[in-house]
């Protein structure tokens, strides 16, 4: 009985450890737009396997430290970081990082739905045969496992030769999510992923999200405080480039430590 009890709390330790595990350190990070510094020594840790939302004000800098987590912002010229973002320990803005390797573990999904201009099948496996080289039977699997667990599968398993930009909004950002989800990354960044879905669809994509972060260490941008409140564990507030404050959701929502954000989530400014 004692032994059962031991080895039962090592159990409910080694989750409590788990839960609390670092996936995404940023520290003293800065972001540059040409001349224009757009993220001012930012110093935040996202535990692993839960949800992490940005909010804070237009322009404040939430989508600015979203795209440097997968450094999509190389993909423009004139835009550098600086300092350290470290995954699993390791800094992704190292020089040597390879980036096809960085982007398949870190998945990033936008606030318009993207699909691309292909069936509602090959949306899936294209991205997937972009990391590899898997049989059909094993990539028929693939597809219909991503679209189960975006929450898509029973409403378009017969049509999956459909042109994905022939779904509905809310189904096409749910496409979106099972696009990233099928190259089993450990990372999904969300850009406002619902502000442009009516609330039904919405509500969908933060069931979603409840469900996905079982597996995936996820990071939501959003204007939504609501949503903010409902989806996250922990927020970070910004403003002007600076994070003003992170801390678990209830508290920023609840007692905030500082007076901006008290004004923020009360709606004195935004
Ligand atoms: N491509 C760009 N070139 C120059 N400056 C930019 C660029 N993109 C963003 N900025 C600037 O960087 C700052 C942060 O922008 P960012 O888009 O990260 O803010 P945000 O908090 O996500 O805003 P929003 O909620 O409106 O999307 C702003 O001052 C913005 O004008």
């Amino acid at each position: 009985m004692a032994q059962m009890l031991a080895s039962e709390m090592t159990m409910t330790q080694s989750v409590a450890e788990k839960a609390a595990k670092t996936k995404i350190e940023v520290k003293n990070l800065n972001f540059y737009y040409g001349e224009s510094k757009a993220l001012k020594n930012i110093t935040l840790s996202l535990p692993e396997r839960s949800v992490t939302a940005f909010i804070g004000p237009s322009g404040c800098g939430k989508s600015t430290l979203l795209r440097v987590f997968n450094r999509i912002y190389e993909l423009y010229p004139k835009q550098r970081a600086e300092g350290q973002v470290l995954l699993d320990g390791y800094n992704v803005l190292d020089r040597s990082q390879d980036l096809n390797l960085l982007r398949s573990k870190i998945g990033m999904v936008f606030q318009k739905p993207t699909p691309f201009p292909m069936s509602i099948y090959e949306n899936i496996a294209f991205g997937v045969r972009l990391y590899e080289n898997i049989a059909k039977s094993e990539m028929d699997g693939r597809v219909e496992q991503a679209l189960r667990r975006a929450a898509l599968w029973d409403e378009v398993k017969d049509k999956l030769d459909a042109s994905g930009t022939s779904l509905s909004g809310g189904q096409q950002q749910r496409l979106c999510i099972a696009r990233t989800v099928a190259v089993k990354p450990e990372v999904i960044l969300l850009d406002e992923p619902a502000s442009a879905l009516d609330p039904l669809s919405t509500a969908k994509i933060e069931e979603l999200i409840d469900e996905l972060q079982a597996d995936y260490t996820i990071v939501i941008v959003t204007h939504n405080m609501q949503q903010a409140a409902r989806v996250s564990s922990q927020t970070a507030f910004m403003y002007l480039g600076e994070l003003i404050e992170f801390d678990k959701t209830e508290k920023i929502f609840t007692s905030p430590g500082h007076k901006r954000t008290q004004d923020y989530i009360t709606g004195r400014f935004g």
